[in-house]
């Protein structure tokens, strides 16, 4: 057993899916396969869209299973038409906010200093920050894969992060939603730099126990040997978040407590 032990986070992000009937029934069955069940070795999260997460912080309270946004504001309140404060999620009932998922950074053009600005505002909230990074397929094929990735995150960790306040999520742009994956060896070595580059950045404490959680293409066949890798401590899952049945098996993939 490693001298850490990190708890597993299956993360879903159901991005712009699911109306209420649609998303209380996905929450509604994921917290009946929580309460058919004593415990679970991995904590759970839900990120639907900001219209129902009132519907599914209700079908899942008292289970344990978190629910968070899939962005935030870096402003508490004001003039912002169309935005979601930190302050406004916590007071839903979410523990979590993802920010720079690379939809944003590609949709909304947000740069890591707005990503740090989010983060900041969601741990000020008293959120955890899930932040993402990754790199785009011409990055990768022109062999920029880790500056990028390091680059990123030396912009988007706010100062005094830890690994109870920010979680991060590695998550190459061309895997998402493609059904392609790095490779096994790929997936290791960016999240081992990763980790290296959060004891650089914040401090060792924090980067051995901080979680890095692999997104993209994340399905019930391939999450066993992606979340068996050390330093993966989890998934962000987008399309396969949306049935419970296939969530509920890349949770049951996590190494069990006594694994490496
Ligand atoms: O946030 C989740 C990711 O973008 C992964 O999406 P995907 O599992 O549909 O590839």
């Amino acid at each position: 057993m490693s001298m850490i032990a990190r708890r597993p986070l299956i993360a879903g992000n159901w991005k712009m899916n699911g109306l209420k009937a649609e998303a209380r029934a996905l929450a509604e069955a994921m917290a009946a396969r929580f309460n058919s069940v004593g415990s679970v070795g991995f904590d759970m999260l839900l990120c639907p869209p900001f219209p129902v997460i009132g519907t599914v912080v209700g079908a899942v309270a008292g289970t344990g299973i978190a629910v968070g946004g899939q962005d935030c504001h870096a402003k508490v309140s004001g003039a912002h038409t169309g935005d979601v404060s930190a302050a406004m999620l916590a007071d839903q009932g979410c523990q979590f906010v993802i920010v720079g998922h690379s939809e944003r950074r590609a949709d909304h053009g947000e740069s890591d200093a707005q990503v740090r600005a989010k983060a900041e505002a969601a741990l000020a909230a008293g959120l955890v920050a899930v932040i993402c990074v990754g790199e785009t397929e011409a990055q990768r094929d022109a062999g920029q894969t880790l500056r990028v990735v390091e680059t990123q995150l030396e912009g988007s960790l706010p100062a005094g992060a830890t690994a109870q306040t920010v979680v991060i999520a590695y998550e190459p742009v061309w895997a998402i939603g493609t059904g392609r994956t790095p490779t096994l060896n790929d997936v290791a070595q960016v999240h081992g730099a990763i980790r290296a580059k959060v004891a650089r950045v914040l401090s060792a404490e924090a980067a051995a126990e901080m979680r890095v959680l692999y997104g993209g293409s994340v399905k019930p066949d391939n999450a066993r040997a992606l979340l068996g890798l050390a330093d993966v401590d989890g998934a962000l899952v987008g399309g396969a978040s949306l049935k419970a049945e296939d969530f509920w098996a890349i949770g049951c993939a996590t190494p069990g407590p006594d694994a490496d």
